[in-house]
Parts: C-alpha cells; structure tokens; sequence
C-alpha cells in the first residue's frame, strides 16, 4: 500500500436546528467564526478537506444537514452514504440535548449498522448559560457507546480534533484496508488451508 495513497471519508453533521454544525464546519474548513448572523441551512451543503493521518491523505468530504424538521426527509437519503457522524447537542439549549435520543434513535433508522458516531456538546464558550453538565453529556455518550467530546465552533476548541479523530479511527482505517483490497484473515479459509498441510484426515 502506497504511503501518500488517498482515503475518503463521508461525515455528516447532524443535531437540532441552531446547535451550530454550520459554524462548526466552517470553523474547521477555514478557521473562521461568523458570529451574530442565524442562516438556517437548506436541506442539505457540503466541503471536502484533506487531513493527513499517519503519513496518509484523507479525505473527509463533510456533509452539513439542516436542523430544522421540514427538511429531515432530504436528509435521510443521505444517511446511507455516510461511515462517520458527528452529532451535536448545544450545551446551553436543554431541548438539543433532551433531542439527542431522537437523532440516535434516526440513525439507528437510516444509517449503515457500523456508522461511526461521535457526540459533541457544541458551544462550550457559553459557560454562563450552560444547561446541560459536561457529565451528563459523558453519562449519554457512554449509555450508547459513543466517544464524547464538549467543542466551540466559535473559539475552535475541539474543532480539528473532532474531525481527527473520525479520521483516525481503527474501525475506519480497518475498513479502507479491506476495502483496498489486502488479503484479510479469514478463519474459513485458514481452516481449509490447515486440512489441506494435515496428513491426517481427524483435523477438526
Ligand atoms: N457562542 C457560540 N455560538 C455558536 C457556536 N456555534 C454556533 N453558534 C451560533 O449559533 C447559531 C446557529 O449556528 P449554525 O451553525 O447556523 O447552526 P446549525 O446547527 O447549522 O443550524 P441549522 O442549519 O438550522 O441546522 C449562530 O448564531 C452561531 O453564531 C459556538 O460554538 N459558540
């Protein structure tokens, strides 16, 4: 396997409308904050940016859906296609996070049975109107088996980290592997193989 070889990588953003996955997206893409302005996304945006993970390129084309209710049977159809999602509460609307059971619940629907999915308890700037406890985001993440990370679209905290994270996972980089066609063990074959090198016909 070439050292410089390419991986991609689908994420999707997804958690309730306003928890900032557009701010979130934009703040890793070009390490900016928009600040004050709320533009609601439309259905559905994306942004392709390439990490390098061990000497290898990858590259994560980044799916940004809309919160909003309306457009959630837009969004579905995309579910499929994704191997990584990043689901975001707002740590300072108790309904986002209340929201999250739903979203995984969604998931569980629509996305491929070894998504990877990481929680985020998104714009952890805001101490002073913080409702949900870093805890209780930590309590839900381990319920379902899920890493968990507080992150601010708004400082950066977490941001790159996040997507680093989803690019170094094992579960993906075990997937390219084999998708890339190396011999993968396989303990039929291994067996076969085994009966074949063994005179005697009782190898079990
Ligand atoms: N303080 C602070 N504000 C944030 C942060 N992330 C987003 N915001 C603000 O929250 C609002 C919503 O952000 P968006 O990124 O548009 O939210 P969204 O999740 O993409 O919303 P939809 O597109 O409707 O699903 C905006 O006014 C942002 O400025 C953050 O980390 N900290």
């Amino acid at each position: 396997r070439k050292l410089n070889e390419d991986r991609r990588v689908k994420v999707m953003l997804l958690g309730d409308s306003g928890v900032g996955k557009t701010c979130f997206l934009i703040q890793f893409k070009d390490g900016a904050f928009l600040s004050g302005t709320f533009i609601a996304t439309v259905g559905i945006d994306f942004r392709n940016k390439v990490v390098t993970v061990d000497g290898v390129r990858v590259k994560l084309q980044i799916w940004d859906t809309a919160g909003q209710e309306r457009f959630r049977s837009v969004t579905h159809a995309y579910y499929r296609d994704a191997q990584a999602l990043l689901l975001l509460y707002d740590i300072t609307n108790k309904s986002s996070f209340d929201n999250i059971r739903a979203w995984l619940t969604e998931i569980n629907e629509y996305a491929q049975r070894d998504v990877v999915i990481m929680l985020l308890g998104n714009k952890a700037d805001v101490s002073s109107e913080r409702e949900i406890r870093s805890e209780d985001g930590e309590t839900l993440a381990r319920e379902y088996g899920v890493p968990f990370m507080e992150t601010s679209a708004k400082t950066g905290m977490n941001v790159e980290l996040a997507f680093l994270a989803i690019a170094n996972s094992r579960e993906l980089k075990y997937r390219a592997r084999q998708q890339a066609g190396e011999p993968s063990f396989q303990i039929r074959d291994y067996v076969e193989s085994q009966k074949k090198r063994s005179s005697c016909c009782s190898f079990v």
